[in-house]
């Protein structure tokens, strides 16, 4: 037989930014394919709403309000899934943020905030979980790079640096890992409109930029970055690791 199991049935996945968006549609998916989930981000009330959802999926659900962008708040969460046994076998790094300034005109302030929610908190996240992970002999760490990791955007370069730093990560620590059983993996989406996109998204000039640079015409819907990410987190993808793959519509391969 050939067609190895896209479940995520048995297994225990955390994802940061779980509150909204990606991470929301990755929750519920993942969900969805039959993992418990751990659900990070900064805001209780949307944890909760979507600990609801995967709860009605007979499911588990563990909910932690956190800032990523704090170790402290990090290494506390990690303890509270050791002194409560809750076991991780996925990671998926996906909180994230942008402000979207030029770079004549980038602020201190601007540069640490982009790098320590996009980069540093992966980076933290992902040594606490290869350290129980190697322990377990198996782990899948996802992280959520962008098309902005590959190719230039207009929408700022510490953003940008932060996804390509993330690629480069994701094979470092996939060079790293994989004699733990660890594989380690990126997805780069291009837009999906959620609500980091949605304002851009909403100018029709801006829309009509996008669409003229992606060969399938059209923005992502959410469920299709979902299938990619399962399919990595899954058995499916067990021989994936180090890679990035773009979820973008073509978009990346768009010469002329
Ligand atoms: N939406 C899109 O078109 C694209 C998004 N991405 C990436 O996907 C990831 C998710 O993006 P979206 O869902 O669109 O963004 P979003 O803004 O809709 O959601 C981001 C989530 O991360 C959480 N978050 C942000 N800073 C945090 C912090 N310091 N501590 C804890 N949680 C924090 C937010 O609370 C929210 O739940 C990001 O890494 C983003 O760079 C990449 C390419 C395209
Ligand atoms: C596609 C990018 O990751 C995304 O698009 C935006 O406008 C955000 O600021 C990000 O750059």
């Amino acid at each position: 037989m050939y067609l190895p199991s896209f479940s995520l049935a048995g297994k225990t996945a955390m994802i940061t930014g779980a509150g909204r968006g990606i991470g929301r549609a990755l929750a519920i998916g993942f969900a969805e394919a039959g993992a418990d989930v751990i659900l990070v981000s900064r805001t209780r009330k949307d944890l909760d709403e979507v600990a609801g959802l995967v709860q009605e999926m007979g499911r588990k659900a563990y909910t932690y309000a956190a800032d990523v962008t704090q170790k402290q708040e990090i290494q506390s969460l990690y303890h509270s899934l050791d002194t409560d046994h809750i076991p991780l076998h996925i990671l998926v790094n996906n909180a994230g943020m942008n402000i979207r300034s030029k770079a004549l005109d980038v602020t201190e302030e601007e540069w640490e905030t982009i790098i320590n929610t996009n980069l540093r908190s992966a980076f933290y996240f992902s040594q606490e979980a290869g350290k129980r992970m190697k322990e377990a002999g198996y782990g899948r760490i996802l992280n959520i790079s962008s098309v902005g990791g590959h190719v230039a955007l207009r929408t700022g370069v510490v953003y940008a640096s932060t996804k390509a730093a993330l690629i480069q990560m994701t094979k470092n620590l996939a060079l790293e890992w994989g004699k733990y059983g660890i594989n380690v993996n990126a997805i780069g989406p291009w837009y999906f409109k959620t609500p980091l996109t949605e304002k851009l998204l909403a100018d029709e000039a801006y829309l009509n930029d996008i669409l003229s640079r992606t060969p399938l015409n059209r923005v992502g819907e959410l469920q299709e970055l979902v299938g990619p990410a399962v399919f990595l987190a899954s058995d499916a993808g067990s021989y994936c690791t180090g890679q990035t793959l773009f979820v973008d519509g073509g978009m990346t391969v768009y010469g002329f």
